[in-house]
């Protein structure tokens, strides 16, 4: 196999968490064996943020992505967008539009090659969109430069002790059952079969469908969506082969011997997914877009802006999301 070409981690906003967890995953890269990466934001803004965070990073900028399996040993390679002065907790419009940048860079080189997969450091969804940014969330923006929908951009959140993937993600709870529909469903959850045995090596995944109401309605009892959109969904998804079971009662799917039973949950609402999956797993859960050409992954968690530059960040995630990119991008180089 030939090498693999590095990973991009893009900085995120520069006032949140993201720089600082960067350096920190490379200080880390050698005790956890991970693939060489880069940096895309702003080698002043890294280099800050490691000094403030008390660990020695050599930083060193690149201007192609062909220097950093050299480099990487012995310094954390960024490619330097800008010159920003490092400012924990305290976001704005420039690093909203470097975090943006960034963004955009790091996407295009993975799409071109030179990178081989995509790790986002944290951004405010608020922030970007005061400068210009016009999406839900990161997932819809590499979609979208991949050519890809929305509703074939699907979103999963895995841990070591459970995955989940949110049906409808960054909306209102009160439209979540009219967003519903037989089709979403069955669309999500065939392309996160897919991408399970494509990027994840499992062969024929086992997919929990949870209900939507409580006691998944309960025959009709608490809510009509489980048996009119939900279990039509999964009868489809096996009609078409996928091992799916459902509509679950979503409040005992989640305990320890439910678990067992299947490799990830489709979920018909964020939180009904992200609660649980945050709660077993937030120290080492990752963010993880199924059904793109490309391979994206993430850290769990948002700026924290109120903790930038206090050294109380755990790396835990930043390095779940490097190394599933790395295992990912190993994967699907495989002949
Ligand atoms: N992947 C991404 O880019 C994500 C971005 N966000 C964005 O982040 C911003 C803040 O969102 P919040 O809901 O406050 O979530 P958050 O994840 O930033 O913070 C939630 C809580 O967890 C703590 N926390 C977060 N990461 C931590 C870490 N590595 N180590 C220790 N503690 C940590 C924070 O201090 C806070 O108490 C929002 O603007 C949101 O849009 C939220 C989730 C994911
Ligand atoms: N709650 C998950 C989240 O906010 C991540 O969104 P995205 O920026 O990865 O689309």
């Amino acid at each position: 196999m030939t090498a693999l070409a590095p990973l991009a981690l893009t900085i995120g906003d520069p006032a949140g968490v993201g720089p600082e967890l960067a350096a920190a995953a490379w200080a880390l890269s050698d005790a956890e064996a991970l693939l060489p990466f880069f940096v895309v934001g702003s080698a002043r803004v890294v280099e800050e943020a490691a000094r403030r965070r008390g660990i020695t990073v050599p930083v060193c900028a690149v201007k192609t992505t062909d220097e950093v399996a050299d480099r990487f040993a012995d310094a954390l390679p960024v490619l330097d967008l800008d010159d920003l002065p490092y400012t924990p907790g305290q976001p704005d419009d420039a690093g909203a539009l470097l975090a943006l940048n960034a963004l955009a860079t790091a996407t295009g080189l993975v799409r071109s090659g030179a990178a081989s997969a995509l790790v986002t450091g944290p951004i405010a969804k608020s922030r970007l969109a005061r400068v210009g940014f016009d999406f839900p969330g990161q997932t819809e923006f590499v979609a979208d430069v991949c050519g890809i929908t929305p509703e074939h951009a699907v979103m999963m959140l895995a841990g070591p002790s459970l995955r989940v993937v949110p049906i409808t993600v960054h909306v209102s709870l009160r439209s979540v059952p009219d967003l519903l529909t037989v089709e979403l469903i069955r669309s999500r959850a065939a392309i996160a079969a897919a991408a399970l045995a494509r990027d994840f090596g499992i062969a024929a995944p086992r997919l929990a469908v949870a209900g939507l109401n409580p006691h998944a309605g309960e025959d009709g009892r608490m809510g009509t969506e489980d048996g009119a959109i939900v279990a039509p969904a999964v009868a489809a998804l096996r009609e078409a082969g996928i091992d799916a079971f459902g509509p679950l009662p979503p409040d005992t799917m989640f305990h320890a011997e439910a678990r067992e039973r299947y490799d990830a949950a489709i979920c018909m609402y964020h939180d009904q997914a992200l609660i649980p999956m945050k709660a077993l797993d937030f120290d080492e859960g990752v963010n993880v877009t199924l059904g793109l050409p490309i391979i994206r992954t993430s850290p769990d968690h948002g700026t924290a802006f109120a903790i930038a530059g206090t050294g109380t960040a755990r790396v835990g995630p930043t390095i779940a999301a490097i190394r599933m990119a790395g295992e990912c991008a190993k994967r699907r180089a495989m002949p």
